[in-house]
């Protein structure tokens, strides 16, 4: 299936080129362009040098970048590349990469081919405010890298670097010999896909209906191919970041293949790292999948958002709801955001879900909290204080709904410590909540307090969790209601300017 829809919306090459004009700007594109019996003009993909021209023309005409690549190197096609890229952008957006920071943008590029694409894309897209290291094992790579890097006079804003791989880093090396004690706001890797050439260039035919590949292959073995294939690479890059830790904000990864994304996903839940988001790059016939995780508190990437409409991607995405919201005090019943944060944490705690502080903005007008919740404890209070009165050795069972109309059984004992986890293999919704395989959580949610004129409000977003999106509005209802008992205790009369935080 075509796939161009659902490429990332701000991706320019959502539409294909005009050929037909393409062809008048860059005459050199006619020895390998066709026309076909409705005179429309084409370009065969299958053909290498096709690829290559094409490639290039583009990257001029839309980047104002010029690319020289020795032969039988990886031809970057740009829908891809553009697709990282925007990705990246919106992982920038939850990790406050905006205009207001003043610093460059750091990324590190591991693997940036003889092309060195990802540089030069990421320094261009964003007018040179993301300034790159790029770093390349093979010789050959390496000087055709810098050449195109001096071809476009961008030295100032892409360092390459020689991987010498001793002690098989991929990471670690280069930051500790050329980089000691900086930080990077992210890295990004186009890995080698392939473990070993004779088993695996070409995607296995499992069931004999693989079409042919529509697009010509390009780059050489050495840069297709490494020990352990992906997954090896990949979870080297995990296990480096475990040492790392903080050094890169966010580290990212393409995967080409989906039962490696699946295996990449299994490792960071076994190295406990939950903090993660995942990407689906569509363009032309192809999907590769993505993966990004942070040690930073303050970058929360489930809220990244992946750029479409909820369901819009073929297979499946994360949903990430909705924010709702309501005004929660006046100004006359408190006067800093702090207080509210405080009063929202003891609540919270108050009934076991956790809370984290993720992003609070310079001019404390803004606070983001990340909840997760084992379980609904939010539902039907009343009942459960009456149950647990009556009958206090007991262990309750308490039907409750789930967001998604499934209905679940609770232990509801407050006595009885251990409390169930849902098991997410049983509840049929969760293979509806997205592919976040690393997610087992009942509800997670961003919490968002803000300061206006009139007061502070709260607004509460879904962002996974078998609890569905309805525990949200089910969450805002509790907020409301237990503030409403407080009112009738202690009336809005200016006085208290303190939230009690019982
Ligand atoms: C699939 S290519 C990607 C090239 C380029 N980034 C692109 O997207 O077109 C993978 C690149 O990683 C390089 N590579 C392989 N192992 C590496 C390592 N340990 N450190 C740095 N580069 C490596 C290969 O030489 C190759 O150029």
């Amino acid at each position: 299936m075509a796939v161009n829809e659902f490429m990332h919306p701000r991706n320019r090459y959502r539409q294909k080129p005009n050929f037909q004009q393409l062809v008048k700007l860059y005459p050199e594109l006619n020895d390998v362009a066709s026309v076909d019996l409705t005179g429309k003009v084409k370009i065969d993909y299958r053909n290498k040098h096709a690829v290559h021209l094409l490639s290039k023309c583009l990257l001029f005409r839309d980047f104002g970048l010029k690319l020289e690549l020795p032969p039988n190197k990886l031809v970057p096609t740009l829908p891809l590349r553009m697709n990282y890229i925007h990705w990246l952008e919106d992982i920038g957006s939850v990790a406050c990469w905006d205009v207001e920071r003043k610093e460059k943008i750091r990324g590190i590029d591991i693997g940036c081919g003889a092309s060195c694409i990802y540089p030069l894309l990421a320094v261009v897209q964003s007018n040179k405010r993301w300034h790159m290291v790029a770093i390349e094992k093979a010789e050959d790579s390496l000087e055709s890298a810098k050449a195109n890097v001096i071809r476009n006079e961008l030295q100032s804003c892409i360092e390459v670097k020689s991987q010498k791989l001793e002690g098989s880093t991929v990471l670690l090396q280069v930051l500790e010999e050329d980089f000691p004690n900086e930080r990077f706001d992210f890295c990004m890797c186009n890995p080698p896909f392939f473990d070993n050439i004779s088993k695996e260039l070409k995607p296995q035919d499992r069931t004999g209906k693989r079409r042919e590949p529509s697009n010509a292959s390009t780059g050489s073995i050495e840069e297709l191919c490494t020990e352990g294939g992906e997954v090896k690479f990949i979870s080297q890059i995990i296990e480096e970041s475990l040492q790392l830790k903080d050094r890169i904000s966010v580290y990212t990864t393409m995967i080409g293949h989906k039962k490696s994304y699946e295996e990449i996903l299994r490792v960071l839940k076994r190295a406990s790292i939950h903090n993660i988001t995942v990407g689906r790059f569509c363009q032309g016939n192809t999907t590769r999948w993505a993966v990004a995780w942070s040690f930073d508190d303050k970058v929360l990437l489930s809220l990244v958002s992946d750029g479409h409409d909820k369901n819009d991607s073929p297979g499946k995405k994360k949903p990430i709801g909705k924010p709702v919201s309501c005004r929660i005090f006046t100004p006359e019943e408190v006067d800093s955001i702090q207080g509210v944060r405080n009063y929202i944490s003891t609540q919270f705690r108050a009934i076991e879900i956790d809370v984290r502080k993720v992003i609070e903005s310079n001019k404390a007008e803004e606070i983001v909290l990340e909840l997760s919740a084992r379980e609904n404890t939010w539902s039907h209070q009343r009942r459960k204080r009456r149950a647990a009165i009556s009958s206090p050795d007991k262990v309750n069972v308490i039907q409750t709904q789930n967001g998604n109309g499934s209905t679940q059984c609770q232990n509801n004992n407050n006595n009885h410590k251990k409390r169930p986890r849902l098991d997410v293999e049983q509840n049929e919704s969760c293979s509806t909540q997205g592919d976040n395989k690393g997610d087992d959580s009942y509800l997670r949610a961003a919490l968002h307090i803000l300061r206006k004129d009139d007061g502070f409000y709260v607004a509460l977003q879904y962002v996974g969790g078998v609890a569905g999106k309805d525990a949200v509005n089910q969450i805002l209802q509790y907020l409301k209601n237990i503030k409403a008992k407080r009112d009738k205790i202690t009336p809005a009369d200016g006085v208290n300017k303190t939230p009690s935080v019982g």
